[in-house]
């Protein structure tokens, strides 16, 4: 662990600090390159784009560049630890856009007092980007947020944490259903947590079947029921009608836990009283909710993912973020709706069952991969992803209205 800690910490700091950094597209070594890229030849599309707006996607990197944001007040599931401690994260989500979507990103971090400051600050530079990308923005904040935010800007705004992981939960949920040979209509639910990533995933998970008086939803003082009088709006939207007060209580006979909470809230004994064939995904990151060797050693019948990459079946949303976006710059979406989300849970979900290539093996180190209890998603250096996600999220964008171009001619036919 200790390695791992200095290994981290050196990454981080060599050969540079930092993990991104800017590069040139066109030539810039004479002259002439010069009095093209600036002064004077700059100001040709400056007067295009004067002219006519949408010249800006033609002449600047803005429908490639999408802004990674955050104010730090919810790092992974480490807390609110501020705008500064957030760039590793926020480097780390512009790192993941370009390797796997080829997307230029820019990471800001806002200092902001009201949540009217945060959404200002955002809403006048957003121009400047092809999409942002909302990070790590602490609950209920992030609704009223996101909502703002979608309002103002003619930009697809998308809080990462709430639907990325909502995409990629709902998939390798399906998916670990159809391997436990359960039904997600008839699926007992607890989900420890009640922020972001867990209201979202809720809420996708209905729209895929599951239902609501199923459901049950902790926070820290316990099960969200309807007699409880400190409930924010968004949380009442899960507040079950329900005489049971603890996570004992409703894990006893749950097909399935979602933890988008912290790190060793499920213990061995609570898993144990399940019901049989149970799906446990203890997806708060670093460190999961139960770590999979206990889960794995306490009973052999549970499917077990985490957000991590060093187990399998990593239910993580950077199986997403970088596709979707892919897929709604390329049709220049205004925004990213339901239909765009869904599409992406299926074309994320169906990958998982196609047989998977040599190159897709040797990226990600394993021997072999099927379909079944230790590969329920795809990886997330499988190439084909960017193809499969980007494509499904761009026709959705296209049939539901949103997209202001049609689909590019042989759009990743290869
Ligand atoms: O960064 C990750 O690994 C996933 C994520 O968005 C989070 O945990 O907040
Ligand atoms: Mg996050």
């Amino acid at each position: 662990m200790t390695d791992l800690r200095q290994q981290a910490l050196d990454y981080h700091a060599y050969p540079t600090p930092g993990k991104i950094s800017v590069e040139i597209t066109t030539p810039a070594e004479t002259s002439v390159d010069l009095a093209l890229a600036y002064s004077p030849g700059v100001a040709e599309p400056v007067r295009e784009i004067a002219e006519n707006p949408d010249d800006v996607y033609k002449y600047t990197g803005k429908g490639n560049t999408v802004a990674v944001i955050s104010n730090g007040t919810a790092i992974l599931g480490l807390g609110n630890l501020g705008p500064m401690a957030s760039k590793p994260v926020m480097e780390g989500k512009a790192l993941l856009f370009k390797r796997f979507a080829n997307i230029n990103s820019f990471d800001i971090e806002v200092k902001h007092k009201t949540v009217e400051d945060f959404v200002n600050t955002v809403a006048n530079i957003a121009d400047s980007f092809g999409g942002i990308n909302l990070e790590d923005i602490k609950a209920p904040e992030c609704f009223v947020i996101e909502k703002a935010l979608i309002e103002r800007c003619k930009i697809p705004v998308f809080h990462d944490d709430q639907h990325g992981t909502a995409i990629v939960t709902c998939a390798g949920m399906l998916n670990a259903l159809d391997i436990q040979g359960k039904d997600i209509k008839q699926a007992n639910i607890v989900c420890l947590g009640a922020g972001a990533a867990a209201i979202a995933c809720m809420e996708l998970l209905i729209k895929c079947g599951a239902q609501r008086e199923k459901i049950y939803m902790l926070d820290t003082k316990g099960v969200i029921h309807t007699r409880r009088d400190d409930l924010n709006e968004y949380k009442k939207l899960f507040a079950n009608n329900t005489d049971k007060r603890t996570l004992e209580d409703v894990i006893a006979g749950a097909d399935v836990f979602v933890g988008v909470s912290g790190p060793d809230l499920l213990t061995a004994e609570q898993l144990k009283l399940m019901a049989p064939n149970p799906v446990v995904f203890a997806c708060s990151n670093p460190d999961p909710e139960i770590k999979p060797e206990i889960a794995l050693a306490t009973r052999d019948d549970v499917i077990i993912a985490t957000g991590r990459s060093d187990y399998p079946n990593q239910v993580n949303n950077v199986l997403c973020f970088p596709f979707i976006f892919r897929g709604a710059l390329d049709v220049r979406a205004r925004i990213i709706n339901d239909e765009m989300k869904i599409a992406a849970v299926h074309a994320i979900k169906d990958l998982a069952k196609e047989d998977v290539p040599a190159e897709v093996l040797a990226a990600s180190g394993d021997k072999s991969l099927t379909f079944g209890k230790d590969y329920i998603i795809p990886k997330p250096m499988d190439s084909r992803l960017c193809a499969k996600v980007a494509k499904a999220v761009a026709q959705a964008a296209i049939d539901s209205g949103v997209a202001a171009l049609e689909m590019p001619e042989n759009y990743m036919a290869d």
